[in-house]
């Protein structure tokens, strides 16, 4: 996956200060993705974990299809429910109960599908005092909440889920856990980015380690973790310009 990097600058203050802007622009591309290959079998729960811009996140929207590649091939079988950033497939004029029917609709179920799941949706989240307000006015904990029980209850074939999680309060994070137990013990397949590496050592069978946007260990969760710390400050050569 590669990005175009724009990069703009004023030359000097004086310049600045006089109005004669003169930006500079220059484009440089960025592979935030290189060389990127591995499979997940149904029903693994598999964590991506790496250090700020590694690709974590671009990996993740690459496989809900929100971006697509530059170069090669991404292919994910089933319905896909993605958790990957608070507040997407929300429209933020519209109360919880409406955007609950929006993201049903995005996933391919009818009003009516939605209509069924809503209380349980609603009471999971414990947003019933809240949820004809409109979704603006929440907190990013109750944009989590909502996201995590539409996303947790639609039989999903894959989770995605991207740290979103992690503005959810203790208990809240307990009972996200608990669900993921259950989904992956009844064959859901997750995909889980997160910068708590006892929690991807706790809830994955496998972890995939990027560095620099290239994989540097897919492997048991323990060596992701151990290689993790052992690449804190190394430098991370697979994002240069190319
Ligand atoms: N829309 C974009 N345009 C240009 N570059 C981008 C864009 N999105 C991401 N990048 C770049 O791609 C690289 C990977 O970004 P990504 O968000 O996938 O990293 P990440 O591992 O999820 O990071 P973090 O832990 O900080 O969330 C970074 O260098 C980032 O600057």
């Amino acid at each position: 996956m590669r990005y175009w990097l724009r990069h703009e600058r004023v030359d000097t203050l004086k310049e600045a200060l006089l109005g004669r802007f003169r930006h500079l622009r220059a484009k440089e591309p960025l592979w935030a993705l290189r060389d990127v290959s591995f499979r997940v079998a149904p029903g693994e729960a598999v964590g991506v974990v790496g250090h700020n811009g590694s690709g974590k996140s671009t990996l993740l929207q690459l496989a809900a299809g929100v971006l697509r590649p530059t170069e090669g091939r991404v292919a994910v079988e089933g319905r896909v429910a993605p958790l990957i950033e608070l507040g997407a497939g929300f429209d933020p004029e519209l109360s919880g109960r409406d955007n609950v029917f929006l993201n049903g609709a995005l996933l391919g179920f009818s009003r009516r599908e939605m209509a069924r799941r809503l209380d349980r949706i609603v009471a999971f989240a414990e947003l019933e005092r809240f949820i004809d307000v409109p979704v603006k006015s929440y907190s990013s904990g109750m944009y989590a909440r909502l996201g995590f029980a539409i996303a947790s209850d639609v039989d999903a074939d894959v989770l995605l889920v991207d740290e979103v999680l992690s503005v959810g309060d203790e208990r809240f994070q307990e009972r996200c856990l608990e669900r993921i137990g259950r989904l992956r013990r009844a064959g859901t397949t997750v995909l889980l980015v997160s910068h708590d590496l006892a929690l991807v050592a706790a809830l994955c069978d496998r972890a995939i380690l990027l560095h620099g946007g290239a994989v540097a260990l897919d492997g048991p969760p323990a060596a992701a973790v151990a290689r993790y710390r052992a690449l804190q400050g190394a430098p991370a050569a697979g994002t240069a310009a190319g």
